[in-house]
């Protein structure tokens, strides 16, 4: 690791020196998670997002967690989704099974992908309804700080306007405590239509991972992570604050560069 550094507030940040370093030890966070969530609940249920994210955790389908990690026990979840067809390019669950699914024995069963034939609405409606069946069986457990699902790992990437999963700045949706899962029509990246966890759910997690690389996304690293003096930005990837987990940054050198208030060891 090129540096690591923690804030007074329990976040943490790790910084490598290129996407190769920061992929592998990506790849050992994830396999080292799912060993003791599955020692400690028989089960690890895991939530991806889209974008870059799915190439940078690509070393787990590789030797030796091909054969480590157990696989079985895995149930897989999207922290959001693009409402397209799931053969669609634009399409995050194909993204993660040609990325991902396609290379490791996660059984079909446990994959839980959204309903692609309905609208937004109702695939959010749907798939929050998967999730409370889940959680009735502690297949993800719950928060007991506010009954919300707790899932032992939610994966994030970030977009250069600080965006995570489909909360975007400035839209109505970082507001939303009472839904688990809810959807837009007017995403400013495209597909516009999108269903996504909202932030009590996130902030609900065991662990949280913000994964984010290049310097395009420095000033957005800055504006989430940094003190900021006079008003603070709705920035959703500044929100991302686990009530009762681990946040950890994964940051390579260039989205890392503009960090100012962090104690960083070599
Ligand atoms: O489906 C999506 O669009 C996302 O889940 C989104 O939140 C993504 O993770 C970020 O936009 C970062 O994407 P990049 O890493 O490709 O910039």
């Amino acid at each position: 690791m090129a540096r690591s550094g923690n804030k007074n507030d329990d976040r943490e940040f790790r910084v490598y020196e290129n996407v190769d370093e920061l992929s592998s030890n990506l790849a050992e966070y994830i396999a080292e998670l799912s060993e003791s969530c599955i020692k400690e609940r028989g089960v690890f249920a895991i939530a991806l997002s889209g974008g870059s994210l799915i190439s940078l955790m690509s070393k787990l389908s590789e030797a030796p967690y091909n054969k480590t990690v157990d696989w079985a026990r895995w149930y897989v979840f999207w922290a959001d989704e693009r409402v397209v067809a799931k053969s669609h390019a634009d399409s995050n669950y194909k993204l993660v099974k040609d990325g991902f699914l396609s290379k490791v024995p996660i059984m079909h069963s446990h994959v839980h992908s959204i309903n692609d034939l309905v609208s937004a609405e109702q695939a959010a409606e749907d798939y929050e309804f998967v999730v409370r069946q889940l959680v009735r069986k502690r297949v993800i457990s719950v928060s007991e700080v506010n009954d919300c699902p707790r899932f032992d790992l939610i994966l994030l990437g970030m977009g250069p306007d600080g965006h995570i999963a489909s909360i975007f700045p400035n839209h109505p949706v970082i507001n939303e405590i009472d839904q688990w899962v809810t959807f837009i029509t007017d995403s400013p990246k495209p597909p516009p239509e999108r269903i996504t966890f909202t932030l009590p759910v996130i902030n609900s997690a065991s662990n949280v991972a913000i994964v984010v690389t290049g310097g395009g996304k420095a000033e957005a690293v800055h504006m989430a992570i940094d003190d900021m003096s006079g008003d603070c930005p709705e920035l959703p990837a500044r929100m991302v604050r686990p009530i009762n987990g681990e946040l950890v940054w994964f940051l390579d050198l260039s989205a890392a560069s503009k960090i100012e208030s962090v104690k960083f060891s070599e």
